[in-house]
């Protein structure tokens, strides 16, 4: 049975009119005029106990809307979700007592308290009684070598140590599932594969089930069994890292400049991995569109200056298209 399920979900803000000129901006003061923003649309996807998934795409694609809408913190517009069988924004405590989160850019710890106590805090906050409480502290402490520093505030923390900290207290009430949001950024080598040997480790250890997302590909390459890729709102791909790179490198790719910069090709089995200027790398495989058929799409819709046909460098594309990736 999944941990997770996600049904025909969508998510949707009403945002405000940008206006433009004096005239409309004033107007804008007295009568409002919202849109509507499509954050997520229409996502399916169900997760097994126990699984390891990237939730990877880029900036502003619907990560963090999803996470949001799984911890119960949004409620979506349409669509159905289940988390441990328990619909997550009508249950927010309930949904709290099993799910750990840790976000990237978002502290859990207190500043002024050293680990030891912080510890404590949480103890009360998910009522676990002490044998669990003291095995679970010792686990940690030791897989994440805290021993040092357990006493130091948190604020005196190098910034692999905080890390290693809020990882600590988000699986301190052993959630059965676990987000994770960046949890390697800004680290040195050796902290962010102390990092993933952890994660590993707990999810071998506990069967935690992980969802984590990064745009950092050695993450998910150590990591993950599978990824789920979403791009503007949409489930792009859900599989294994393997088979989404074979996928792609039977893909094309075409380099087109188009006269207008902002064309939106308004297609979704052609994905656009690169944009410069009006120049843009569009990617697509031949089992969903074929190269004649994605060519004259292309130039019946939108005046093309120049369009060329190349092998798709799949390494490449992955780093243009989620991140700084490999090298870092
Ligand atoms: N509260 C909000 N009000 C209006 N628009 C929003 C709100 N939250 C998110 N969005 C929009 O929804 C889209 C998806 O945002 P989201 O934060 O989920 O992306 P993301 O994949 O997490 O991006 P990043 O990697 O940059 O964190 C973006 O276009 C964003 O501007």
């Amino acid at each position: 049975m999944p941990i997770i399920e996600m049904n025909d979900v969508s998510k949707t803000f009403q945002v405000h009119k940008r206006t433009v000129g004096f005239w409309n901006t004033l107007k804008s003061l007295v009568h409002r005029e919202y849109e509507t923003k499509v954050a997520v649309e229409r996502i399916s996807f169900s997760i097994e106990p126990g699984e390891l998934v990237g939730y990877i795409g880029p900036n502003g694609a619907g990560k963090s809307t999803t996470i949001k809408m799984l911890s119960g913190i949004l409620t979506p517009s349409a669509g159905a979700i289940r988390v441990d069988g328990r619909v997550p924004h009508d249950n927010r405590r309930a949904n709290a007592m099993h799910i750990g989160v840790v976000f990237g850019q978002r502290s859990q710890l207190y500043w002024d308290l050293p680990m030891i106590d912080t510890f404590e805090l949480y103890q009360k906050m998910f009522r676990i009684d002490n044998g669990r409480f003291r095995r679970n502290v010792d686990f940690y402490v030791e897989l994440l070598e805290m021993g040092e520093f357990l006493n130091r505030p948190v604020r005196q923390l190098s910034l692999g140590q905080k890390m290693r900290a809020e990882l600590a207290v988000a699986l301190l009430h052993d959630p059965k599932i676990v987000y994770l949001d960046e949890p390697t950024i800004g680290l040195d080598v050796v902290a962010k594969s102390r990092i993933r040997t952890f994660i590993r480790e707990v999810n071998k250890e506990k069967g935690t089930t992980v969802i984590l997302t990064t745009h950092d590909m050695d993450d998910i390459e150590q990591i993950c069994s599978r990824i789920i890729l979403i791009d503007r709102g949409s489930i792009m791909y859900d599989g294994t890292l393997s088979d989404f790179k074979s996928g792609f490198s039977r893909g094309h790719l075409l380099s087109v400049v188009f006269a207008d910069e902002d064309a939106e090709l308004g297609e979704k089995r052609l994905q656009v991995v690169k944009s410069e200027g009006p120049r843009k790398q569009i990617l697509f495989r031949s089992e969903e569109i074929s190269v004649g058929e994605a060519i004259t799409h292309i130039t019946r819709n939108f005046k093309v200056l120049d369009l060329q046909l190349k092998e798709p460098d799949i390494e490449e594309i992955i780093r243009d298209l989620y991140g700084k990736a490999k090298a870092n």
